[in-house]
């Protein structure tokens, strides 16, 4: 069947309800991840615009071409690889309209024997098999998507820490842990290269981890993207978290705010901002209405853009509900907060969490009035 994505037609397999890869002889197609390609697209649009020498795009697992179609389409010379010989066959199809070219090979191979402006690395469950390679092969940016939710945010936890060489607290705030915990890593892998990884665009959904690293190939530079890891402290009593920046973690015994035993320290994880505030606002500036998800998008990019760096998140909810308060509309909560000067937003990934520079028990004074 055919699709059209951003103005893009393609062939597909089995794209009926949700994605193909329940069936193994379909090449893979999900339109779930049509928003994550509309903003991949406007990515590679203000992209153009911030490093004009990018000019070549790989899709290093391209299953059926569409992406590596719609950047051929946005004007990049595109590529699209996979290992799999009938996805191949279909992204070569899908991709002569738009010009570019499908090659029958191996991402680590592929990446370890030249470099491409801008790559993609998309493939079922973690990317850190891949990482290296990436690194090695990336000359600009690399775009990087995890599905592995469950590692990266410490609820597999043994599988977490073999993944991503770090240790993975499972907390109620999964999207920045699983977030922190995937651009730490790659930041590492990186810096082993002495290359300097910035994440300048990510955005976290319940089934996935998407972030956009801008490479530098600098040693002083990735030495100082280190400085950006730390660990943070979560107690799971008063649910007061701490961060600290560094690379030995000071493991408190005790919760210095209620005492608690139940500390957990995550890291070393990311604890620098997840986005350039200004180079998201104008990837949100280049979502067009001929995109599918052009609404969702556009709406998750700008609250990515106002979104506070602090590493973790609250859910309101969570937090009402062991105050034993009922909960109240977001943006007042978030206005309530602000309003006794605390920092306060929104976050992309939840209607009902937020971020804030105050400790648990400032938020429950300066929203004690609500609801
Ligand atoms: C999640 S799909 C890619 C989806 C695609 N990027 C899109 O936007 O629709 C993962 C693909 O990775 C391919 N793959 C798995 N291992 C690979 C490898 N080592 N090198 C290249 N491709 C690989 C699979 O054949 C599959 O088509």
């Amino acid at each position: 069947m055919e699709v059209t994505e951003g103005g893009v037609t393609v062939e597909v397999e089995g794209a009926r309800d949700g994605a193909s890869e329940g069936r193994a002889d379909e090449v893979f197609y999900n339109p779930e991840m049509e928003l994550n390609r509309d903003v991949t697209v406007a990515v590679l649009r203000a992209y153009a615009e911030r490093e004009s020498r990018a000019e070549t795009y790989l899709d290093a697992m391209a299953a059926s071409g569409v992406r590596a179609a719609r950047a051929a389409a946005e004007g990049y010379d595109a590529t699209a690889a996979d290992v799999d010989d009938d996805a191949v066959a279909l992204a070569g199809r899908n991709l002569a309209p738009y010009g570019g070219e499908a090659l029958q090979r191996d991402a680590n191979a592929l990446l370890h024997e030249g470099f491409f402006d801008v790559v993609d690395v998309d493939p079922y469950g973690s990317p850190m098999p891949f990482a290296d390679a990436a690194v090695a092969g990336t000359r600009n940016l690399l775009c990087v998507t995890a599905t592995d939710t469950a590692p990266l945010c410490g609820a597999h936890f043994d599988s977490g820490v073999r993944r991503y060489d770090t240790v993975p607290r499972n907390t109620e705030y999964h999207p920045e842990m699983g977030l922190r915990v995937l651009i730490g890593a790659l930041v590492r892998r990186a810096a082993s290269r002495d290359k300097a990884a910035v994440p300048i665009c990510s955005h976290v959904s319940r089934h996935y981890a998407r972030t956009y690293l801008e490479l530098e190939a600098n040693a002083t530079d990735a030495t100082a993207t280190l400085e950006e890891l730390g660990f943070v402290h979560h107690c799971e009593d008063c649910l007061e978290r701490d961060h600290e920046f560094g690379r030995l973690p000071d493991v408190p015994e005790d919760c210095p705010h209620c005492g608690s035993n139940r500390v957990l320290t995550a890291g070393p994880i990311w604890l620098g901002p997840v986005a350039d505030a200004g180079f998201t606002e104008r990837v949100a500036d280049e979502v067009t209405d001929d995109m599918g998800e052009a609404a969702r998008a556009r709406s998750m990019l700008q609250t990515v853009a106002a979104e506070l760096d602090t590493p973790t998140h609250y859910d309101q909810h969570r937090l009402c509900k062991q105050w034993t308060r009922p909960a109240v509309g977001m943006d007042e909560f978030v206005a309530a907060l602000r309003e006794a000067g605390f920092a306060a937003s929104h976050a992309h990934y939840s209607g009902t969490a937020f971020k804030s520079d105050a400790t648990v028990a400032e938020m429950r004074e300066a929203t004690a009035e609500l609801g």
